[in-house]
């Protein structure tokens, strides 16, 4: 399991991570979201080694990472790093070298992600040859080609093309059902809410929801979408009538409402059809995107750590 346990960092007064905690388990697909600035690079860096946090620790299997178990890591870094004179096949046969993989071993891994990636035919290519999406890809193949049991992964599919994105995909889901941990940064939130088995929300350097897609959905206020035969200005009857109730979008015929959590839907329907008959009556399970703008938009419960030190 990777363990991310209460990493702190600052650069100068910016506070980029703030107590920030959450576990990869093998065989877990972690996607990892926040607005712009909210620090997933910064962590990310951290995993890897190449900054260290201010406080807290990062565990592989409950041993704190040294660089022999960074080794056994797949990295994609933000900064794409491969080699542009360099052939493909070439590129991933040497990297898969230099993590130890014997010369027949790693020459049929890198043909083996060649073709899942859909750049066969690009093998004997330079590097610098390639466009923008297919490098990525090739990168892609870079941190997977020594077959590592945790990749870590810095928006792998910005700037893919759709094909590239379900070719990623694919790739990184074979490898989570042979047992790896992979977590990604990503602001492409449909495609994570697809592919991820837990996702972690952060703001600010915060963990502000972590779980499935599902169980951060049991977080969020109930949603209903409801229409009732009655005149006009039923909608404001029935919030008079249910305490608490939000109305998101009144479309006059029907209405999509939010009970405040838990909520209980069958007051609302009561008291929907205390006004006329209920023509619909729907849960509405909100995706990822509006899961993350509701927990992003929250008012922060507590001060970031600087405001914290400078008003002591
Ligand atoms: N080298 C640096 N020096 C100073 N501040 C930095 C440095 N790197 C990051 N920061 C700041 O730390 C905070 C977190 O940045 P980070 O790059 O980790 O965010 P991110 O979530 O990856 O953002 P994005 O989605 O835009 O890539 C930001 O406020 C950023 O400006």
């Amino acid at each position: 399991m990777l363990e991310l346990d209460r990493l702190s960092r600052r650069y100068g007064d910016v506070v980029a991570l703030d107590d920030l905690s959450f576990t990869v388990r093998p065989g877990q697909m972690y996607g990892f979201v926040g607005t712009n600035g909210a620090g997933k690079t910064t962590a990310m860096r951290i995993i890897l080694g190449v900054l260290e946090p201010d406080s807290g620790v990062v565990r592989w299997n409950g041993t704190p990472l040294d660089q022999d178990i960074r080794r056994e890591f797949g990295y994609m870094p933000e900064e794409r790093g491969l080699y542009p004179k360099m052939q493909v096949h070439e590129h991933l046969v040497y990297l898969a070298r230099l993590h130890g993989v014997a010369g027949i071993t790693a020459a049929k891994a890198a043909s083996d992600l060649l073709d899942a990636l859909a750049l066969s035919e690009r093998a004997s290519d330079r590097i610098e040859s390639l466009s923008l999406g297919n490098q990525q890809r090739v990168q892609l193949a870079a941190a997977l080609v020594h077959d590592p049991a945790v990749m870590v992964l810095d928006e792998p599919f910005s700037g893919l093309d759709p094909m590239g994105v379900d070719a990623m995909a694919a790739v990184l889901r074979a490898r989570v059902d042979a047992g790896a941990a992979v977590v990604f940064s990503s602001h492409q939130l449909e495609l994570v809410e697809r592919l991820c088995d837990a996702v972690g929300i952060i703001r600010a350097g915060r963990m502000v929801a972590d779980g499935s897609v599902d169980e951060l959905r049991g977080t969020s206020a109930p949603r209903f979408r409801v229409a009732v035969d009655a005149p006009a200005g039923w909608v404001s009857s029935l919030t008079a009538a249910v305490p608490g109730l939000v109305v998101v979008d009144d479309a006059g015929h029907d209405a999509l409402v939010e009970l405040p959590p838990p909520g209980d839907d069958q007051a609302l329907l009561d008291a929907a059809r205390a006004l006329g008959p209920v023509r619909q009556f729907t849960p509405v399970r909100p995706t990822l995107a509006e899961l993350f703008r509701s927990v992003v938009a929250e008012p922060a419960t507590e001060p970031a750590t600087s405001e914290k030190v400078e008003a002591a």
